[in-house]
């Protein structure tokens, strides 16, 4: 590997700049298969960011919306066999239709059953898996990919971002994909770059389905962005930036997360350069 000291990249946020402006100009339709306690919060982070979001998981339909979504966002918060058949077929119809797919592996490690789904929908060749520190171990182990698994407190956290940097390595690069593990700051890897994004606000882990929320706005700059590293660091940054600034002005959890999404909407390079910074660790950005 092509291993460099963290320096901070010039015009890294300029690339995540011009991925929001695609964004907004694009407006991409991206579909989301997310979990009770997100949809909410979820879609309107699409929205706030510039995309166009629609929540569509059955499987009667899940497919054949995948076909005329931009991009898919699958994630497991609430899971049920029926939900994870429509999973499984949209994943497909995405894969088969060329467009990028971003899996959320929620408390995988906890259940039997999320063990099951994240180890069949990984399979299916997401294009980018975000998921926090716990959950990237938990899923590299089960994925054989060498790592001694999470310590996760169900769908929060109880490992440090920089106890899973090697196993998110070697997860993207045993699936030929890309791996955004967040936490307090973010790393994203395809097994050979890999980027830091710093930024963001301790009371962002204090709303429920922030996480969540990234996925489904990743899914919307891998429509834009043929390179999903590329597109995961953008949205990662958008996410640090408005985090950053929201949580200036935020009394709590409560005006956060309306201070959060008011952020998103409003974000552009400068607010970008204010609260979010991107290192490149190893190899090129983009
Ligand atoms: N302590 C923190 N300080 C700053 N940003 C944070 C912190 N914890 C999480 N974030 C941010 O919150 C978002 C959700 O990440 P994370 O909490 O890891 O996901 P999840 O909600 O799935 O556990 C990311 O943008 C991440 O950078
Ligand atoms: C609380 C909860 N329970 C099942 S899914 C979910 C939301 C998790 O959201 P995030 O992973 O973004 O914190
Ligand atoms: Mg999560």
């Amino acid at each position: 590997m092509n291993a460099q000291p963290p320096t901070a990249q010039a015009d890294g946020l300029q690339d995540v700049a011009r991925a929001l402006e695609a964004v907004r100009a694009r407006g991409p339709l991206v579909q989301s298969i997310t979990n009770y306690v997100s949809m909410d919060i979820a879609a309107n982070a699409v929205l706030a960011v510039g995309a166009s979001p629609a929540m569509v998981h059955d499987p009667s339909e899940a497919a054949e919306f995948a076909g005329i979504a931009a991009a898919l966002s699958v994630n497991i918060g609430t899971p049920s066999p029926r939900w994870a058949e429509g999973m499984a077929m949209a994943a497909d119809a995405a894969v088969a239709a060329g467009r990028p797919w971003v899996l959320d592996p929620v408390a995988v490690g906890a259940t039997a059953l999320r063990n099951e789904l994240s180890a069949d929908l990984l399979a299916r060749r997401p294009s980018v898996i975000r998921a926090n520190a716990s959950e990237v171990l938990a899923l590299a182990a089960l994925a054989g990919a060498g790592a001694r698994g999470g310590s996760g407190k169900g769908v929060d956290a109880g490992d440090a971002v920089e106890d899973a940097v090697e196993a998110a390595r070697a997860l993207a690069a045993q699936r030929g994909c890309v791996v955004a593990c967040t936490g307090k700051v973010d790393v994203v890897t395809d097994g050979e770059r890999m980027v830091r994004v710093e930024g963001g606000s301790p009371l962002l882990p204090r709303i429920t389905a922030v996480g969540c929320s990234l996925t489904a706005v990743t899914a919307a700059f891998c429509a834009v962005e043929p390179d999903p590293l590329a597109a995961a660091v953008a949205a990662c940054a958008v996410f640090a930036a408005a985090g950053t600034r929201a949580g200036r002005e935020a009394r709590g959890p409560g005006s956060m997360r309306v201070a959060f999404l008011d952020e998103l909407s409003t974000l552009d390079a400068a607010g970008l350069a204010d609260g979010a910074s991107v290192h490149v660790l190893t190899g090129a950005a983009a």
